[in-house]
């Protein structure tokens, strides 16, 4: 499908609430901006790919993109639930993602234990596909392994441009980590001492402190 792999990072914020407590499934939801910022042509519907919350381990995912016709959302959301169990909520953290694989459009149902079985039956699907080579290859790139565990709150999403230098990375081979920053938030990804604009690096003075806030 096209758009796939699709890399996106962004904070957690608050959904309706419905996830855990109705569902028994928590699925945690990107901002506005985020969702707004995915292709206008990218199918809503239910994905799997990998997912990682701040620098932690990269777990098994499943989305879902849409506006999920079951409560009759008035906004589009994109909601992963990450196939594996935290000790607690990780709102305000960084999540990254990956999304390696199509599963079916978005259907509306008769009851919640119809949707949660048709969710259920998702996640099987999707830690059946993950362990495929092509999508299990995805969980080990660059995306998830900025080094020096860089990836800070604010403003929405950075990465670190140091720790990206010091791995002797080129450009190139950046790819993944850039365009998906880019694909994400073209309008402003900033940096640990540096502020990117698609393929653009501007240097900034590398500091200790809270990377500067700078609107391009
Ligand atoms: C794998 C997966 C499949 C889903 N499929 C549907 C669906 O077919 N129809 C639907 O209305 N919502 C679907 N949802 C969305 C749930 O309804 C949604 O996650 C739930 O309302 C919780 O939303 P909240 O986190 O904003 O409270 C799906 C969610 C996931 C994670
Ligand atoms: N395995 C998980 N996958 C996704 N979110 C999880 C998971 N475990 C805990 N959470 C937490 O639960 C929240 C989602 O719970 P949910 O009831 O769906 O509420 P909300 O509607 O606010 O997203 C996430 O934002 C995250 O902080």
């Amino acid at each position: 499908m096209r758009h796939l792999p699709y890399f996106c990072r962004g904070e957690v914020v608050k959904g309706f609430g419905r996830g855990s407590k109705e569902l028994g499934i928590p699925t945690a939801n990107f901002s506005e901006q985020v969702v707004e910022s995915f292709p206008s042509d990218i199918p809503t519907g239910i994905y799997y790919g990998w997912a990682c919350v701040g620098n932690g381990d990269v777990h098994k995912m499943v989305l879902s993109i849409g506006w999920n016709p079951f409560y009759k959302n008035i906004k589009k959301s994109v909601e992963t639930h990450i196939i594996h169990t935290f000790k607690e909520d990780f709102y305000g953290e960084i999540l990254s993602i990956v999304i390696t694989g199509y599963i079916r459009p978005e259907k509306n149902f008769d009851s919640l234990d119809a949707l949660i079985s048709a969710i259920q039956e998702d996640i099987e699907e999707a830690k059946r596909q993950l362990d495929l080579p092509e999508h299990l290859k995805l969980k080990e790139d660059n995306f998830f392994h900025l080094p020096e565990g860089k990836i800070s709150k604010q403003p929405g999403l950075s990465a670190s441009l140091k720790s990206l230098q010091q791995s002797g990375q080129q450009p190139s081979s950046l790819y993944s980590g850039m365009s998906s920053l880019s694909k994400c938030q073209p309008q402003l990804i900033v940096v640990q001492g540096g502020v990117l604009k698609g393929k653009q690096t501007m240097h900034l003075p590398l500091t200790r402190q809270k990377p500067p806030l700078v609107r391009l």
